[in-house]
């Protein structure tokens, strides 16, 4: 599809047209990019084989020998370093029809944790056996874990019969704060009070909270009443844990206070204006953590600015923009490399 590019102060909603010449790079809803070719037993979609032609070893049996839980104190950072990560992890990646949500999933599971009826017959479905001695699983009888196969250019019938599938990114690659906008003009507007540039938010016991979403009983899983909190933001992945959920808080609030002052210094802005001014003012903060206050913790200082990913005496701003890099985020990122943080994750959050 041909997209016409305008020249904008700010970015687009889908990520379209940050790269003029290359106005798909890194949006949303495109293919991941990969670093080595697709390897899968068909070379089209079917799960790859050993070289001796058996299935590769059970996933939750490695992830026991290869990963062993041990709870490891650090008293260098506390849990916002893991959490930032999240929101860096969730601007960048959200794998199409990745279920996210427990009502709205399609499961290959039935609630007694067996194996449903279709599901080896069912072409979405990939289960993992769980062993009879699973320390968690074991005791509880429960010998199926889910595993729903996510959407490709397959099921969109955007590759010809015989190129492999290529999973697709829902959101934008870039850091845009697409968890806080959204990633479709449709979302966006709906986010927006379309008055002084701010965003929707209700008032709960005098502070300010995201609007409640249109379907709390299919987004939040686990909902006390209809009227619990469950909250509706640029990303769905908003409610998924607590500690995510205050960050895209303190956003938003963020995003409203910055508003009301613009708003205030500049009467004749029109609510488009102030929205726009203010989304690139907290994109460009964001942006300001990750690269020189989260990143370095996890890449070092030094490294970052030997491999020129940091100017730390620069004054005003770096101009290292290349348009021949896409940005497009790399399966081998989303799917295995940024999950690695999950390490980071307290055990138990309270
Ligand atoms: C309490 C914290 C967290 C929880 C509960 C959590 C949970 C999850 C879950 C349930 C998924 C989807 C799994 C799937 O079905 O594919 C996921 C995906 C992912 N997580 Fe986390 N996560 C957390 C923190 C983090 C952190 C700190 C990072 C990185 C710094 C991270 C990086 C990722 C990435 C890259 C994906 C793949 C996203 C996609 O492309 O769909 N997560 N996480
Ligand atoms: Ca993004």
């Amino acid at each position: 599809m041909a997209i016409s590019c305008v020249k904008s102060r700010y970015r687009t909603i889908d990520g379209t047209c940050n790269n003029l010449n290359k106005p798909t790079w890194g949006a949303a809803s495109m293919p991941y990019a990969r670093i080595l070719p697709a390897k899968y037993g068909d070379g089209i979609s079917t799960f790859p084989k050993s070289f001796s032609g058996c299935p590769l070893p059970n996933a939750r049996e490695l992830r026991f020998d290869l990963f062993p839980d041990k709870a490891r104190d650090n008293m260098d950072y506390t849990l916002v370093t893991m959490q930032w990560g999240q929101v860096v992890a969730h601007d960048m990646s959200l794998t199409s029809s990745v279920p996210q949500t427990e009502n709205s999933k399609f499961t290959c599971c039935n609630a007694n944790g067996n194996f449903n009826e279709n599901t080896y017959t069912n072409p979405n479905c990939a289960p993992i056996n769980i062993s009879r001695n699973d320390p968690v699983y074991g005791p509880i009888n429960k010998v199926c874990m889910d595993l729903v196969r996510t959407d490709t250019t397959k099921y969109e019938n955007c590759t010809g019969p015989f190129s492999p599938a290529e999973q697709l990114s829902a959101v934008t690659a870039y850091l845009d704060l697409s968890i806080v906008y959204g990633n479709t003009k449709a979302k966006e507007i709906e986010l927006r009070a379309l008055d002084g540039g701010r965003l929707k938010s209700v008032t709960r016991d005098g502070q300010e909270w995201p609007p409640q979403d249109s379907q709390p009983e299919q987004t939040c899983d686990l909902l006390e009443t209809p009227q619990s909190p469950c909250y509706a933001a640029g990303d769905v992945r908003v409610n998924q844990n607590t500690q995510l959920t205050i960050l895209q808080v303190l956003l938003l609030r963020e995003h409203n206070r910055m508003a009301d002052i613009l708003r205030q210094l500049n009467p004749h802005w029109s609510d488009e204006v102030i929205f726009q001014e203010t989304r690139r003012l907290l994109i460009a903060i964001a942006q300001r953590i990750t690269y020189y206050h989260y990143l370095p913790n996890i890449l070092g200082y030094e490294n970052m600015v030997k491999h020129k990913l940091i100017y730390p005496n620069a004054l005003g701003y770096v101009n290292d923009y290349d348009s021949k890099v896409d940005a497009t985020v790399f399966n081998e990122h989303a799917t295995s490399a940024f999950r690695y943080f999950h390490t980071n994750i307290q055990g138990i959050l309270k």
